[in-house]
């Protein structure tokens, strides 16, 4: 049998913010992610899109219910064992990047492989060939704060694939960019993808879920559309390779 790259089981988040009435952010989802598997979390505001990944990534606690990840049960580690498990199997890109600004370009994009027990010719070739795919070479000794938004947004996808990472998991990864940033980022993550890459992406633009093999979508903590998007409603777009849904 082949063990899902994750799954949730009846996956729940509530806030109970400051004596205030609790907000039920995330109801109950039952997710299954294969390995090799590109899934679009999309859904209007507040549908819980970013609750539901900060909880894959253990970067928000569970109120109930399960989180596996790679055949592991997650949910139920400490905090400790959540940031073992982080550096050996998931790779985030959030919105704030949380690049380590006394280091260089380079020293932020090969740390989690070393980390991981990368060798560090193996990290550097990683960090070469990321950094080309996103037009990044010349930044490479820079400090990141030097650095415009977007320039950093794709230093942080950069780092989150360094290790080759389980799954990786986006939230609006190309929120901040241009198009031709957007661009690049798009063909850098279809290329991982069609590696064996898997990839959990939350998006407000159906251009970048056009990208992904299936769409799931999020109201009000719930998922109410599940479907994969059949190859036909693909559509290659030029030499980006950016792929979009035809309407
Ligand atoms: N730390 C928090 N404390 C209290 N409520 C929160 C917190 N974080 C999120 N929420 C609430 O949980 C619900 C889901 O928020 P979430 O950010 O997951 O939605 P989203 O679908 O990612 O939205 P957007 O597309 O605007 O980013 C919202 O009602 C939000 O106000």
């Amino acid at each position: 049998m082949n063990t899902p790259a994750l799954h949730t089981v009846g996956l729940v988040k509530v806030y109970q913010a400051g004596g205030g009435l609790p907000v039920h952010a995330v109801r109950g989802i039952d997710l299954q992610v294969a390995r090799g598997e590109f899934v679009a979390i999309m859904g209007p505001s507040g549908s819980g899109k970013s609750t539901l990944v900060h909880m894959l990534g253990g970067l928000d606690v569970r109120t109930s219910g399960e989180i596996w990840i790679d055949g592991r049960r997650a949910d139920t580690l400490n905090e400790s064992a959540w940031a073992i498990l982080r550096r050996q199997k998931i790779g985030f890109v959030f919105q704030f990047f949380n690049l380590v600004d006394n280091m260089t370009v380079a020293d932020n994009v090969e740390l989690p492989a070393l980390l991981a027990g990368a060798s560090p010719k193996h990290a550097r070739e990683r960090r070469e060939y990321l950094l080309g795919k996103l037009k990044l070479t010349d930044k490479a000794d820079s400090a990141p704060g030097r650095l415009s938004g977007g320039e950093q947004q794709r230093v942080a996808l950069a780092r989150a694939l360094a290790n080759q990472p389980q799954v990786l998991l986006a939230d609006e990864p190309t929120g901040n960019l241009d198009s031709s940033n957007t661009r690049d980022v798009l063909s850098l993550l279809g290329e991982v993808h069609r590696e064996g890459q898997t990839i959990v992406m939350v998006t407000h633009e159906a251009r970048v879920a056009g990208l992904a093999d299936r769409v799931v979508t999020l109201m009000d903590g719930q998922i109410i559309d599940d479907g994969v998007i059949a190859p036909t409603r693909r559509r290659k777009t030029g030499p980006g390779d950016v792929v979009e849904l035809r309407g």
